[in-house]
């Protein structure tokens, strides 16, 4: 008798490295691959128009992808609009199959429910649900010692080729009406020519194309302006592609020089944050040819060959990060809602109505902090830095606790991962605890990083009038011209803030509770400390 399983995509719409839908296909005679957008996560207060746009652009490319590799023009890419245990229903009546086959993923509260109630359905079904990992992230318990080994090992492991016996996947005619993809114009997407000109807009050369395709985040209700359109990276396998080669060959030079600053850092950082997020590319595959092309560098006689590699070598110590914080998710699935060090359990923040609508509406008086959100809504994008002031302004300046800005702020990023998000807004909030509180002041960050007000005069056309000098000369107390008054005087709000974070970290007993944090959570790369006492100044790297 012939075996049947669904393939459930999560997070990884590609056909290179996917240890899933590899092993599906290594072990069933068919498989229905199936993506299910299910109505709650859609409106979920962290989902966004961009998180909509970035799934049906990912399912529009592995469309085209799967087509051009079977030579079919069948559609044999599954859609379901439903919860996750509704489908399996389904589909399970219309055509029984014998195993579910996906990747484990590292998500908040509400995915970790629909996984443990799909759970319950296989296990009363009797159908065997295989997770698989796709990243150097571990479940269950591991030696926090011994963990960067596998890692490591995961790391150095042959990524999988794209399987050859794709033509297994397919959709059976009991599956047909059930996994119908809505009626949809082709779009078009911008043409480069008018691209031209803005170092914001995404650079088809550089970064990839959307791709016309049976699904558009207007289906779903999520409707992108023309100028949001033109903006947001494209995503899927191709792109994905574009992107690494691009970086590796073109950008990386200035990598660690374009980083830092909103003018530069949209096309010398990597741009691969979505794509690793949306898995069209896994963190192995880009991992493996970085670390490829590094290799080859150093037998290279390129001019700049050395600055090529510390690029490269800056870039690959990212790739891990992104493990490393994902990990503390994984790890501890309540920081979604609590602090990590519960020194700050009982945490209180003056956390005012007025001054979130100010932050997230770009209406701070702080041109930088209103220039980042404003780029975000409409890009979908913005560097570590300013991802990084914007939080640090929220939560020491404005005393807004980092629940309240957590879901606000994955709606603006394409690229938002639970796991990194949520230990990036708690470590630049203080509630890791384990390093030095980092403040970042937004205007000194306008000084250095935008120095002729591009950035700022693109993003706040209220301030288009005045130069660079003007903006940061200006009144606090006034504002300029049609632009607000800062919201807040700066200086003593955050000694505020660090007096209330001092107090609860340093509590009796407070000084123990952080050293079990660090030896839960902290990096095992630097300097061991085994002191009682926490690190007291260094590891103020960005990445702890
Ligand atoms: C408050 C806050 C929230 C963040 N939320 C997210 C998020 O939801 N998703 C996300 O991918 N990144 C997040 N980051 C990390 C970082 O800002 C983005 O990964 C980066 O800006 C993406 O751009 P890039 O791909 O060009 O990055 P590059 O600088 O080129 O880095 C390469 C890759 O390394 C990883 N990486 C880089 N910096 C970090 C970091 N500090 N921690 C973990 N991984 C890192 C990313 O996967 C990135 O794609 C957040 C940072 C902060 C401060």
């Amino acid at each position: 008798m012939s075996t049947h399983a669904i393939y459930w995509l999560k997070r990884d719409f590609r056909l290179a490295d996917n240890p899933a839908l590899t092993a599906a296909l290594e072990q069933f005679d068919s498989v229905t691959p199936v993506f299910i957008l299910e109505p709650s996560a859609l409106s979920a207060p962290e989902t966004s128009f961009l998180h909509v746009h970035a799934q049906c652009d990912a399912f529009n490319g592995l469309t085209l992808h799967l087509r051009q590799r079977t030579k079919s023009e069948d559609q044999i890419l599954g859609l379901m609009h439903e919860e996750v245990v509704v489908a399996l229903e389904k589909l399970y009546r219309a055509k029984p199959f014998a195993a579910l086959i996906s990747h484990f993923e590292t998500g908040v509260n509400r995915t970790f429910a629909r996984d443990k109630a799909a759970k319950k359905w296989c296990n009363h079904t009797g159908v065997a649900w295989q997770e698989h990992r796709q990243t150097g992230v571990f479940r269950g318990p591991v030696d926090r010692d011994v963990r960067h080994k596998d890692w490591e090992a995961f790391y150095k492991a042959d990524r999988l080729p794209i399987p050859t016996a794709l033509h297994l996947l397919k959709i059976p005619d009991e599956y047909t009406e059930i996994l119908q993809l809505p009626k949809s114009e082709q779009r078009t997407y911008a043409p480069a020519t008018e691209l031209a000109s803005d170092k914001w807009m995404t650079d088809p050369a550089l970064l990839g194309r959307m791709h016309a395709g049976p699904l558009l985040p207007e289906h779903f209700g999520h409707v992108l302006s023309a100028e949001q359109l033109r903006y947001v990276q494209p995503v899927s396998e191709q792109a994905a592609e574009i992107t690494l080669t691009s970086f590796h060959q073109q950008r990386a030079l200035d990598y660690s020089k374009g980083m830092s600053s909103p003018n530069t850092a949209f096309y010398r950082c990597s741009r691969l944050s979505v794509h690793l997020a949306w898995g069209t590319i896994s963190g192995r595959c880009a991992y493996q040819r970085t670390q490829t092309y590094y290799d080859a560098l150093k037998e290279s006689d390129l001019e700049n060959a050395g600055t090529w590699r510390k690029n490269l070598r800056s870039f690959l110590s990212r790739l891990h990060w992104r493990d490393h914080f994902t990990q503390r998710l994984e790890t501890e699935v309540a920081m979604e809602h609590r602090p990590l060090n519960p020194n700050f359990h009982k945490l209180k923040l003056e956390d005012s109505d007025e001054l979130y609508r100010a932050w997230i509406t770009g209406t701070t008086g702080y041109p930088m902090v209103d220039a980042c959100i404003r780029c975000m809504a409409v890009t979908g994008y913005i560097n570590f830095r300013m991802r990084a002031m914007l939080t640090s302004t929220a939560a020491h300046m404005f005393h807004l606790d980092f629940r309240s800005i957590d879901k606000p702020m994955a709606r603006l990023y394409t690229d938002y991962e639970p796991g990194i998000h949520l230990a990036q807004l708690q470590m630049q909030a203080g509630m890791v605890g384990i390093n030095t509180l980092r403040t970042y002041s937004p205007d000194k960050q306008f000084l250095d990083h935008d120095p002729e007000a591009a950035f700022v005069h693109r993003w706040v056309p209220e301030l288009r009038p005045y130069t660079a000098a003007e903006i940061s000369k200006r009144d606090l107390t006034q504002g300029l011209g049609d632009y607000p008054p800062a919201v807040v005087e700066r200086m003593e709000r955050i000694r505020a803030y660090k007096k209330i974070i001092g107090d609860l970290k340093f509590q009796p007993g407070g000084r123990e509770i952080t050293q079990a944090v660090f030896d839960k959570h902290g990096s095992r790369r630097g300097p061991r400390r085994k002191k009682k006492t926490p690190p007291k100044k260094k590891n103020t790297t960005a990445k702890d």
